[in-house]
C-alpha cells in the first residue's frame, strides 16, 4: 500500500520536475553514443581522434628568422669517425626523408671505407649526372674526383672534427678489438706512452690508431709531420669544405650549419647518438661524456650458465700522456687547431651575442623535445634495456653504446617524428634504402640480416677484419682488402 502510494508520487514528480520521458531517452542515447565513441577510440587507438597538433608543428619548430634564403638540398657530409658524426648524419637523414630527397647510399653500410671512395660504391649510381643525388653522408675515405661524379656541382660540402685526444679515447674504446695497435695494449695510457711499440703501419685497421681525421679526409696519415705539409692539408680541406664543425662546440656548430643550409631550427635539434658509457678518467675529466659510470668489467659470454667476465680497457690518461697523444696525432692536432680557429672566426662574423641567443633557443627546444619524446627525461640507456629491438644501437667491443627509449602513449605524428630522432644509423640507412629501392626489399627499421643483436656482437670480431662493422662481412668479397 505504502509502495504503491510512493510509485504514484514518483510518476507525478518525474515528468513535472525532471522533464518528459522522451527527453530522458534522447539524453540516454547521447550518453550511449559518447561512450561507444570513447570505446572505439581506445580500440583503434589514435585513428578516431582528430589529429592532435604535434609539438613538431608548433611555430617554435622554425626557430629565429633566416631571412630570405633558400634551403640547400645538395649536400655532402664527410662523416669522420668518432666526432659526433652519427648525430649529424641523423639530421641529414631526417631532413632528406621529410623532403623526399634522394640519398647517395652505400651498397653495404659504408662507402667502400677504408678504401678511397669510388663512385661505384653508391647504390643506384649509373655514371656521372645520370641520377640526381641530393645527400651523401655515410662513412667514406674522401676522394674528391669520385665524389664529384656522384654529387651535383652546386653541392655544399661540410664535415666535423674533434680534439684528437678525445677522439683517440673514443676510437680506442670503440676499436680496441679491431685495430691491432690497440688490441695489444693494456690501456690507452700504455699506448700513449709508446705508440711505436704497438703500431705497425702495414696492418689493416691501424688507421683508427693514428691521425684518423687526416686519413678520413683522404690523406696519408703515416707521413712524417712538417708544418708545410700540415698547412697544405688544411688548404686542401678548405678548398672543398665550406664549413667544418667542431664536436666540442656542437650547439654553436648547429647554429652555423642551420644558417649555412637555411634549415628550420628543428632540423638541427638532435639527441646525442652513439655515446659510450664510460668511467671518468683519472684527470677528473670525462672526455666530454655526460653518461654514467660503467663497471670495470663486462660480461662477455656465458659458459655452462656461468657468466664470463673480461676487464674493460683502462682509459685513464695523465696530462703527459695527453700531450704524447697530441704529438702522435700531430697532423690531426694541426687540423684541429686550424679549423677551431676558423670556426671561432665564423662565430665572430655571425655575432657572439646572436650566437648565444640562438644556442639558448636550440637548447630550450632540445629539452622540450626530450621531455615529449624520450622516456626518463631523455637519459641515454644501455641497448639491452631498450625494449624495441629495432632501435637498439650497434655495440662495439667491450664498452656499451647507449640509445634511447621513446615515451609511451605519443600520438602517431609525434611518435614518428621522435622515432626519427633516435633511430640508430644502421637501421635508418636500411629504412631509407628500402624506400629508395622498393623492389629490393631490405629489413625495414631492423638490424640487417646477419647483424648481431646487442650483446652478441663480439662473436663477429674474430671473423670480421675487413671493415669496422660486424655485419659488413656482407661486403666481403666485393670490397678489396685494405
Ligand atoms: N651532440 C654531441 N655532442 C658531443 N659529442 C657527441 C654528440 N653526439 C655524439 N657525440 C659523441 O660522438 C662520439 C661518437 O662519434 P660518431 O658518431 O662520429 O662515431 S662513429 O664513427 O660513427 O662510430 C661519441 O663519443 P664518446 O662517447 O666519447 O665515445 C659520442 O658520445
Amino acid at each position: 500500500m505504502l509502495l504503491r502510494r510512493r510509485a504514484r508520487m514518483l510518476r507525478w514528480l518525474v515528468p513535472a520536475r525532471l522533464g518528459p520521458v522522451w527527453m530522458w531517452k534522447v539524453l540516454l542515447l547521447f550518453v550511449a553514443l559518447a561512450f561507444a565513441g570513447q570505446l572505439l577510440g581506445v580500440i583503434f587507438n589514435k585513428s578516431v581522434h582528430p589529429v592532435t597538433r604535434s609539438i613538431f608543428s608548433s611555430p617554435d619548430a622554425q626557430g629565429p628568422s633566416l631571412g630570405s634564403c633558400q634551403p640547400h638540398n645538395h649536400i655532402m657530409f664527410l662523416k669522420t669517425h668518432k666526432t659526433a658524426s652519427s648525430t649529424v648524419l641523423n639530421m641529414l637523414y631526417r631532413f632528406g626523408e621529410e623532403h623526399d630527397l634522394r640519398f647517395a647510399l652505400p651498397l653495404g653500410y659504408q662507402l667502400g671505407y677504408p678504401l678511397p671512395f669510388n663512385a661505384h660504391r653508391v647504390k643506384g649510381y649509373q655514371g656521372p649526372n645520370a641520377v640526381e643525388f641530393h645527400i651523401m653522408g655515410n662513412h667514406m675515405r674522401f676522394y674528391k674526383p669520385e665524389v664529384e661524379k656522384v654529387m651535383p656541382a652546386d653541392t655544399f660540402y661540410f664535415s666535423i672534427i674533434r680534439d684528437p685526444v678525445a677522439l683517440a679515447e673514443s676510437s680506442f674504446a670503440y676499436y680496441k678489438e679491431v685495430a691491432p695497435a690497440f688490441r695489444k695494449t693494456k690501456g690507452l695510457g700504455d699506448f700513449a706512452d709508446d705508440p711505436m711499440k704497438y703500431y705497425d703501419p702495414r696492418l689493416r685497421n691501424n688507421h683508427y690508431a693514428r691521425n684518423l681525421l687526416w686519413f678520413d679526409f683522404g690523406m696519408d696519415h703515416n707521413i712524417n709531420f712538417s708544418v708545410a705539409l700540415a698547412k697544405h692539408g688544411v688548404a686542401m680541406i678548405r678548398q672543398t669544405f665550406k664549413l667544418i664543425l667542431v664536436s666540442e662546440y656542437f650547439d654553436q656548430s648547429m647554429i652555423l650549419l642551420r644558417h649555412a643550409l637555411c634549415w628550420p631550427l628543428d632540423a638541427v635539434v638532435s639527441f646525442s647518438l652513439n655515446a659510450r658509457q664510460q668511467k671518468p678518467s683519472n684527470t677528473g675529466r670525462t672526455s666530454g661524456s655526460w653518461v654514467g659510470r660503467a663497471a670495470d668489467i663486462a660480461i662477455v659470454g656465458n659458459k655452462g650458465g656461468i657468466p664470463q667476465f673480461k676487464a674493460l680497457p683502462n682509459m685513464s690518461l695523465t696530462e703527459e700522456q695527453r700531450e704524447k697523444l697530441r704529438r702522435w696525432n700531430a697532423l690531426d692536432w694541426y687540423v684541429y687547431k686550424a679549423f677551431n680557429q676558423t670556426f671561432w672566426e665564423e662565430v665572430t662574423k655571425f655575432g657572439h651575442a646572436k650566437m648565444e641567443e640562438e644556442v639558448a633557443i636550440l637548447r630550450t627546444r632540445r629539452e622540450e623535445l626530450a621531455r615529449v619524446c624520450l622516456k626518463d627525461g631523455g637519459k641515454p640507456v644501455e641497448a639491452h634495456r631498450i625494449r624495441d629491438k629495432s632501435i637498439r644501437p650497434f655495440q662495439s667491443g667491450l664498452i656499451k653504446i647507449l640509445g634511447y627509449e621513446l615515451q609511451p602513449g605519443l600520438d602517431a605524428v609525434t611518435r614518428a617524428a621522435c622515432l626519427r630522432m633516435i633511430r640508430p644509423e644502421i637501421q635508418y640507412k636500411d629504412l631509407l634504402d628500402a624506400k629508395q629501392f622498393p623492389r629490393a626489399p631490405a629489413a625495414q627499421a631492423q638490424p640487417p640480416q646477419g647483424a648481431p643483436e646487442a650483446g652478441q656482437e663480439r662473436e663477429c670480431w674474430g671473423e670480421m677484419l675487413l671493415s669496422e662493422r660486424c655485419w659488413s662481412r656482407r661486403e666481403i668479397g666485393t670490397e678489396a682488402i685494405y
